[in-house]
C-alpha cells in the first residue's frame, strides 16, 4: 500500500523547511535584484521578489510544472480510463508533492475529491438567488466566498493551532474546495443557460470526466476538460491570479477567501477574461463577414482597425513570455487533430500568422505572439459551449488547483504577511534628481 498523500506531503514539508530557514537565516542579505523607477511605475515587471516551487516560467520556453514541461506533464501523468488525456487528480498530486504520481496515487486524490464533492444546500440557494444578468465569474467567486463558513483552517486558528501545523487544515480546506468547483460551475451554467436543468454528478467519474458529464457534453469533451484544467493550473507566482491568491492568504485568510479573491483577479480582460474577449472579438469579425471565413487581407484590416481604435488584440502579448505560449501550441495541436475544419478555428489559425507581424510593425507589444487565451475559447465553442461569458470559470477551476497547492506550501513554509513598501511620486522625483534619499526599512 503506497503512502497516503498527506503523509508524503508532510515528509516533503519537513525536508523543505530547513532549506527555506537556512536561506532566511544565513543568506537573508544576499542581493537578488535591484528596482528601477520604471519598474515601480510599470507594474513591477521583472522584479524578482516572489518564490514558488510549484511552477516556473521561462520567457522563451514557457511554463514548467515542478520541473516538467507541459508536453512532459501530458506524457507522464496517469491517463483517465477511456480517455487520452491525463487525470486532473494526478496533476494535483504532482503540483503538491513534486512527484509524478502512479495510477494508485492519482486514484487516492480522486477518492478524496469524491468524498468531498457534495455542495451544502445554501450554495444552490445562493446561486439561485443571484440576479439573472450576473456574470458567471461573479457567481463563481461569490459561491466560493460563501463557502468560507465551512473553513476548517479558520476553526482551527480560533482554537489556537500552532503555526507549524497551519498547512494541515489548509490542505483539508483545499481538497474540500477543489472537489466542489465542478458542481458550482456546472450548476451555475445550468442556472444561467439551461433553465436550471442540471445533471447530477456521477461519483464514478474522474474530475474532468464528471465535469463533462455534468455539462451534458459527450466525448471527447471529457478529454477537453482534463486538458483545459491541466493547461490552466499554474503560471508561477507573479501573475495577477496567483499573486492575489498568495497575497490574500498571507494575512491568514483561509483558502475560500483567497481563491475567491484570485478568481476576481482572473476575471479581468487583461488576464483570464481575455479568452472570453477573443471569442467576443471573433464573433464581431464573423458578424461583419456574414459568417464567412475572412480573407487574409480582411483579417489584417480588422486587426489594424482594432489597434487603431486604441484597443488590444485579445489573446496576444504577454508580460513575461517572449515566444508563442506552449499552452497555445498544445491546444492548437489538439484543434488541428480534432477540429481542423471548424470555421472559427480556421480564423484563429489565420490570426496566428497575421497578428504577430502587425504587432511588430506597430512596435509597442514586447511579445507579439499568441498566449493561451487565443486558443482555449474556440475549442469550447466547437464542443457546444457558445456562452463565452462562461469560459473564464473553466480557467478558474484549473487555476484553483495550482493556487491551492501554492497556498498549502505558503503555510507549510511559514511565509509571512506580504507587505512591500510604497513611496510617493515626490520621493521618486527625489531619486530621479539624484538626491540622497534615506528611507528607513
Ligand atoms: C492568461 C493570461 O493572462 S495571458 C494574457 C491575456 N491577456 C490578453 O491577451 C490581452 C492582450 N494582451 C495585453 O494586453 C498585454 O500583452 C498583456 C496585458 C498580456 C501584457 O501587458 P504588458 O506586460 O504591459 O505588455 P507590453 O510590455 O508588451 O506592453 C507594451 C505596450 O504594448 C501594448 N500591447 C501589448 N500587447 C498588446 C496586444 N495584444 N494588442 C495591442 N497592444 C498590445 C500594451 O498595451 C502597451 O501599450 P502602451 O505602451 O500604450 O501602454
Ligand atoms: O503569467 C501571466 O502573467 C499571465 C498568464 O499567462 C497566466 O497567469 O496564466
Amino acid at each position: 500500500m503506497a503512502k497516503r498523500l498527506k503523509d508524503t506531503l508532510y515528509e516533503k514539508i519537513m525536508d523543505w523547511r530547513p532549506r527555506t530557514e537556512r536561506l532566511m537565516k544565513e543568506y537573508g542579505n544576499v542581493v537578488v535584484d535591484q528596482v528601477t523607477i520604471g519598474q515601480i511605475l510599470g507594474g513591477m515587471r521583472g522584479i524578482k521578489s516572489l518564490v514558488s516551487d510549484i511552477s516556473y516560467l521561462d520567457p522563451q520556453e514557457g511554463i514548467r510544472y515542478r520541473g516538467y514541461t507541459l508536453p512532459e506533464v501530458f506524457e507522464k501523468l496517469p491517463k483517465a480510463k477511456g480517455g487520452n488525456m491525463p487525470l486532473v487528480e494526478g496533476l494535483f498530486y504532482l503540483l503538491l508533492t513534486g512527484d509524478m504520481p502512479t495510477e494508485e496515487q492519482a486514484a487516492e486524490v480522486a477518492d478524496e475529491f469524491n468524498k468531498r464533492r457534495i455542495l451544502p444546500r445554501f450554495i444552490y440557494e445562493l446561486i439561485d438567488a443571484m440576479p439573472c444578468c450576473s456574470h458567471p465569474m461573479t457567481i463563481f467567486s461569490t459561491a466560493i466566498l460563501t463557502l468560507h463558513r465551512e473553513s476548517f483552517f479558520t476553526k482551527k486558528y480560533h482554537a489556537g493551532i500552532s503555526k507549524l501545523d497551519y498547512w494541515d487544515p489548509t490542505y483539508e480546506d483545499s481538497l474540500n474546495l477543489l472537489a466542489k468547483l465542478p458542481e458550482i460551475a456546472t450548476y451555475t451554467y445550468a442556472k444561467l443557460y439551461r433553465d436550471g436543468k442540471r445533471i447530477q454528478s456521477n461519483p464514478n467519474l474522474d474530475f474532468g470526466g464528471n465535469f463533462a458529464h455534468m455539462m451534458g457534453i459527450g466525448k471527447p469533451y471529457d478529454d477537453v476538460s482534463r486538458m483545459h484544467f491541466i493547461v490552466h493550473a499554474d503560471h508561477e507566482a507573479g501573475n495577477v491570479s496567483a499573486h492575489t491568491g498568495h497575497l490574500v492568504a498571507s494575512s491568514l485568510s483561509d483558502v475560500y477567501l483567497s481563491i475567491s479573491a484570485m478568481v476576481n483577479g482572473l476575471a479581468g480582460p487583461l488576464h483570464g477574461l481575455a479568452n472570453q474577449e477573443v471569442l467576443r472579438w471573433l464573433q464581431d469579425l464573423m458578424d461583419k463577414m456574414n459568417g464567412e471565413v475572412p480573407t487574409e487581407d480582411e483579417l489584417k484590416q480588422f486587426v489594424w482597425n482594432t489597434l487603431n481604435s486604441g484597443q488590444v488584440i485579445p489573446g496576444f502579448g504577454h508580460a513575461v513570455l517572449r515566444k508563442t505560449d506552449p499552452r497555445y501550441m498544445l491546444q492548437r495541436e489538439f484543434s488541428l487533430k480534432n477540429m481542423p475544419e471548424d470555421p472559427l478555428f480556421k480564423v484563429v489559425d489565420m490570426l496566428y500568422n497575421v497578428v504577430p507581424p502587425i504587432l511588430l510593425e506597430q512596435g509597442k507589444a514586447k511579445n507579439p505572439w499568441p498566449n493561451v487565451d487565443a486558443q482555449s475559447g474556440v475549442i469550447q465553442w466547437h464542443y457546444g459551449i457558445k456562452e463565452y461569458d462562461f469560459y473564464t470559470v473553466l480557467f478558474g477551476i484549473g487555476r484553483s488547483i495550482g493556487i491551492c497547492a501554492n497556498i498549502i506550501w505558503d503555510r507549510a513554509l511559514g511565509y509571512p504577511l506580504e507587505r512591500p513598501k510604497s513611496l510617493t511620486t515626490a520621493i521618486l522625483e527625489d531619486f530621479a534628481a539624484g538626491k540622497d534619499v534615506v528611507i528607513e526599512d
